[in-house]
């Protein structure tokens, strides 16, 4: 089944606080998965378990030694003030945490830089500096720095907050892109956004509720939002997800 990464019954704390409570996830090969729930659900402390940077009181996470995770963090938490350009940032990504004294980057990372700013298609920026860039540049950027360890997993923390549709709608084709060969985690506090895109749908509020098939459902809203009908109301999608509803019933 290509399971990629497991999480069983994980329970993280911050001093007496539960913030993840018995949490289980699955991740296989070509999921799309979006961790949808209101600011202070835990969804980036979720993130930053899987990658190993928080160690839960309980539970297990399982993932084979080669798979590889990419992280790309809040965008909006960036400082552009640093004198770098795109290629810079893109290239360094390459760079394992160990710090190497006189590193030089290989020919082979530049090479791998050069393709990778082509497939997220900002060959026309790569000399900017970031300090120039939109948001929606810079969200690529980072998509890219992330690419260059080849990771099997990106994940992405609210890859689209603050973009405009156009630039929201560019960031989700790169990662459906993507997706055929890697598999995507990404979490974000607007259900209307990603629930157009991505083809599973979980729920986070302490716990994570979870159904396959990109089908929210208004149980799952409720336990994460406490007011559905608001929520549904308000983008194209959820409008969908009622209608599905309305059809199953007269089913
Ligand atoms: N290092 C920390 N120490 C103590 N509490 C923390 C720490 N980091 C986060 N928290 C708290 O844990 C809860 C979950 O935070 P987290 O950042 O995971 O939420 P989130 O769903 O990603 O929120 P947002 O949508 O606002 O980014 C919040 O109440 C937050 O204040």
């Amino acid at each position: 089944m290509d399971i990629l990464l497991e999480l069983k019954n994980i329970t993280v704390k911050y001093s007496d606080k539960i913030i993840l409570d018995d949490v289980s996830l699955t991740i296989k090969k070509h999921d799309f998965l979006g961790i949808i729930g209101q600011n202070g659900t835990g969804k980036t402390t979720l993130l930053k378990t899987i990658l190993g940077l928080i160690k839960p009181i309980s539970g297990t996470i399982k993932k084979e030694s080669k798979i590889k995770l990419g992280y790309v963090p809040q965008f909006s938490n960036f400082d552009k003030n640093f004198p770098i350009s795109v290629n810079e940032v893109v290239k360094m990504g390459s760079i394992s945490n160990k710090i190497i004294p006189f590193f030089k980057f290989s020919d082979s990372d530049n090479k791998k830089t050069e393709d990778i700013i082509k497939l997220i298609g900002i060959e026309d920026i790569k000399d900017n500096n970031i300090n120039e860039l939109s948001g929606g540049q810079l969200q690529k950027t980072l998509i890219a720095r992330a690419l260059m360890t080849n990771p099997d997993i990106l994940i992405l923390d609210e890859p689209t907050a603050s973009l405009d549709s156009t630039s929201t709608k560019d960031i989700y084709e790169i990662l459906h892109k993507l997706n055929k060969e890697k598999a995507i985690i990404l979490v974000s506090h607007d259900v209307n956004v990603i629930s157009s895109y991505v083809k599973d749908i979980a729920c986070l509020n302490k716990k994570l509720y979870y159904h396959d098939e990109n089908k929210l459902t208004t149980n799952m809203l409720n336990e994460v939002y406490g007011c559905p009908i608001d929520v549904i109301s308000h983008g194209p999608v959820p409008h969908r997800v009622l209608s599905i509803h309305k059809e199953e019933k007269n089913d």
